[in-house]
């Protein structure tokens, strides 16, 4: 598991330690991982450290320092150093450190930026660290805008200059990292979007802070996470035991939608997959998955007379007139988990009292959705996305999945989880309805709504990747490789 803070829990943490130490032990620890990244990025880059140019944006806090002592050691190795100070005052001991290495270091003017950063192996964003707040100042925005069109690796300290290290907020210009390097622990911020793509690879360097973490503000489930908390089929085990799942989705104009879900399903591992849906539906749903055992709803008609399963999937491509709210009232009047997704929130969003049963929930909105069941508007979501999806939680009472380039999943009372291994071509039609059906699976299996939607969201993103390989993809494509994507995480010997 991969944990993240925010910039409190690490400020508490670090001044508990260095309460213990020599002043300035820490960030001697961080300088020195730091040039040690930066070392052997120069040396994948441009061949060898020494006669490698590196260009180092301070500013006047600690930052800075970090920066400036690890400009410091790497101009002891032989780069050209040149430091561009952005604040009314720099970190004197790191740019005294910089030019007895032999760094050059001159307050920011455009022109010395420009030539800075125009010639530059490597750039070195020291400007701000878990001290900046809100959009930045001059002329740190304008020197961030600069070092974004420069040709050289941008390698930010600590978190990327303009990214909210505690919850990955960005206002206005921000700096755009090929990798970030990271102290003590992870940053919410590096780990949730738009904070996350500014980040891109992080690398956390310990300066020994772990026994002064509290629990964490977030957590990311890795691939042997995943694995453990799959359910796997014991000796023991016949369809019933490993979990019926119920698929309520498809209508007259989606049916694709209710095809994907049960692919999910299905794919994913379901004891049995019972699909209940109109005419239509259930002719695509008959034609592309056998395996379901089918139940054909008259217009009208809830899901009673359904065998018995152990979760639901509500709402993908089930519409939303009368006869989808009739459908949508009968599943969550049962006493099973439910996922609901696509045009069952927008029914619950109508009907809020549908959501107050004992059973457990989850929601599966991506940010428009989210915005008509919270009311916020759909901009703030996107722009803070943690913190939207834990008031949806706390305010719905239910576990809220939050699609997006990076997923949150949150509930109350816990960390949110967060799934930052998707990719961009996840976000083509139908691929929310294959994650519906995943989550549901997992359900009936028997995995709380956090653990569900957490491994679901992991699988799906996992499956994504196999499936379109740097290419294209549709989504029954990312059903149909969930087989390959559990593999891999189902026998670690494979991965
Ligand atoms: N505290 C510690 O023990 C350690 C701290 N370290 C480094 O110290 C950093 C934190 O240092 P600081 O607390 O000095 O804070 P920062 O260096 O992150 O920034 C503080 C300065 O930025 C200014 N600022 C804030 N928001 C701004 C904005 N929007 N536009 C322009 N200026 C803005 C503030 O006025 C302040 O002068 C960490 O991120 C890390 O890099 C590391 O050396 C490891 C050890
Ligand atoms: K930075």
């Amino acid at each position: 598991m991969r944990i993240a803070y925010t910039s409190e829990q690490i400020r508490a943490a670090e001044q508990a330690l260095m309460a213990l130490l020599p002043p300035g032990t820490l960030m001697q620890r961080a300088a020195a991982g730091l040039a040690a990244a930066c070392a052997g990025a120069l040396a994948g880059r441009a061949g060898r450290v020494y006669g490698s140019r590196v260009a180092v944006l301070a500013g006047g806090g600690d930052n800075g320092g970090d920066a400036l002592y690890a400009g410091a050691r790497l101009a002891r190795r032989g780069a050209r150093v040149e430091a561009v100070l952005a604040g009314s005052r720099a970190h004197e001991a790191g740019l005294a450190a910089l030019r007895e290495a032999g760094g050059r270091a001159a307050p920011y003017s455009e022109e010395r930026a420009r030539e800075a950063l125009g010639g530059a192996d490597l750039i070195l964003d020291g400007l701000l660290g878990i001290g900046g707040s809100g959009a930045l100042r001059q002329p740190y925005a304008d020197l961030v805008t600069l070092a974004n069109q420069a040709p050289g690796l941008r390698v930010a300290v600590d978190v990327p200059t303009g990214v909210a290290s505690s919850d990955g907020r960005v206002e206005g210009p921000a700096f755009r990292a090929d990798a970030t390097v990271t102290f003590g622990a992870y940053k919410t911020g590096l780990f949730v979007d738009p904070g996350a793509e500014h980040a891109g690879e992080v690398t956390l360097v310990d300066i020994g802070l772990g026994p002064y973490l509290p629990d964490p503000d977030v957590a990311a489930l890795t691939a042997a996470d995943v694995g453990a908390l799959w359910p796997r089929p014991g000796a023991e085990s016949d369809k019933y035991r490993r979990g019926v799942v119920g698929i309520a989705a498809g209508g007259s104009r989606f049916t694709g939608a209710a095809v994907l879900a049960v692919g999910g399903a299905v794919r994913s591992g379901a004891g049995m997959v019972r699909y209940a849906g109109q005419e239509l539906p259930v002719s695509a749903v008959r034609a592309r998955w056998p395996e379901a055992v089918i139940t054909t709803l008259k217009p009208g008609e809830g899901v009673e007379e359904v065998g018995r399963v152990q979760a639901w999937v509500l709402g993908p491509g089930l519409g939303t007139d009368d006869d989808a709210l009739q459908v949508a009232r009968s599943v969550l009047a049962g006493d099973e988990p439910v996922v609901i997704d696509a045009d069952g929130l927008t029914l619950v969003a109508r009907e809020r009292s549908l959501l107050r049963r004992r059973a457990p929930v989850l929601l599966t909105p991506h940010a428009g959705e989210l915005s008509r069941l919270i009311g916020a508007p759909r901009e703030q979501i996107e722009a803070r996305r943690l913190e939207h999806a834990r008031r949806a939680a706390s305010e719905l009472g239910a576990t809220v999945l939050l699609k997006g380039s990076t997923t949150v999943i949150a509930e109350e009372g816990r960390p949110a989880r967060v799934n930052t291994n998707g990719i961009p071509w996840l976000a083509t039609g139908g691929t929310g309805d294959v994650l519906a059906g995943i989550a549901g699976t997992l359900l009936a299996a028997g995995l709380s709504c956090y653990d569900a939607a957490s491994c679901a969201a992991y699988t799906h993103a996992l499956a994504a990747r196999e499936a379109s390989a740097g290419a294209p993809l549709a989504a029954l494509d990312v059903a149909e490789s969930l087989p390959r994507a559990l593999r891999a995480l189902l026998s670690p010997a494979s991965l």
